[in-house]
């Protein structure tokens, strides 16, 4: 049984149109799946699908089942609010490309830090403060961020931030949703290389979605392709990249290329 097993995955919006149509794969645990595809094409609602928390208004139907250790095997789709707060964040997790999603503008970001600590493993006081400083550590952020507010830092250290807030609840597979698209270059690369070996060091799963195959393919060995809401294409990322076989994964894997040669050329 896969930690995370979707089938015919569809969401509607309120007027009745699909915005995802049947949509399945699998990511077992400590595993590695991509979810690549032009913007519009449905992959935020897929990571929203997942954790029980669709847009207002829109009808989610198919199958979501999250089966991780020592949690209650469950059917997200249709589940009572009550059944999925026990397993967000523990089954499951998601980190946004927008950090100031997940962190509390008013809130220091130490006291953000203890908050999921204290909740999930029943720390206090200085076994607290402690942990906070090992959860900023992990993420390579200095002691003195717990002391800042969330704009006091920069972007890349409030993503770092807010991936420290995210495994605070030691989840079995970690979403992550263009974690790096609103980062400068360089910082963008730093912290893709954080989320590759922290995802490695905690053997969490990891469902990672771009519009980027280059970034994908850094991060993750299989990729499922959706286009429109659909799901066009799934394998092995060396195989679609070898040899794609919809039109949509062949403009991808090209641009990809041009940009490759691209960035080669410049080195020279
Ligand atoms: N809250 C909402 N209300 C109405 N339509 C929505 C809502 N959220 C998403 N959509 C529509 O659903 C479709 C899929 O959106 P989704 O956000 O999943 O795309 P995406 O692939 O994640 O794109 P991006 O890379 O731009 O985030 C789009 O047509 C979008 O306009």
């Amino acid at each position: 049984m896969s930690l995370l097993e979707v089938s015919a995955l569809t969401v509607k919006a309120p007027d009745g149109r699909a915005l995802l149509s049947e949509v399945s794969f699998e990511v077992e645990a400590g595993a590695r799946l991509g979810l690549i595809g032009e913007s519009g094409s449905g992959k935020s609602l897929t990571a929203l699908a997942i954790m029980g928390l669709p847009p207002a208004g829109m009808t989610v139907s198919g199958s979501v089942v999250l089966d991780a250790p020592g949690l209650p095997r469950t059917q997200v789709v249709g589940a009572p609010e009550r059944a999925l707060n026990g397993l967000r964040g523990r089954a499951a997790t998601v980190v946004f490309q927008e950090p100031l999603t997940a962190l509390d503008p008013l809130a220091k970001v130490g006291r953000q830090l203890a908050e999921p600590l204290r909740r999930t493993r029943g720390l206090r006081g200085s076994p607290l403060r402690a942990a906070v400083l090992a959860a900023l550590e992990e993420v390579r952020l200095p002691e003195r961020v717990a002391g800042a507010y969330p704009h006091e830092i920069s972007g890349g250290q409030r993503q770092r931030a807010a991936i420290a807030m995210a495994l605070a609840c030691e989840p079995a597979l970690l979403i992550a949703d263009e974690p790096t698209t609103a980062l400068d270059v360089t910082v963008q690369a730093e912290v893709l290389a954080l989320l590759d070996g922290l995802v490695s060091a905690r053997r969490m799963a990891l469902l990672f979605i771009s519009h980027d195959l280059a970034v994908v393919a850094r991060v993750t060995d299989r990729v499922v392709v959706l286009k429109e809401g659909l799901a066009v294409e799934s394998g092995n990322l060396l195989d679609i990249v070898g040899e794609p076989r919809h039109p949509y994964t062949r403009d991808l894997v090209s641009s990809a290329r041009r940009l490759d040669s691209a960035l080669d050329w410049g080195a020279r």
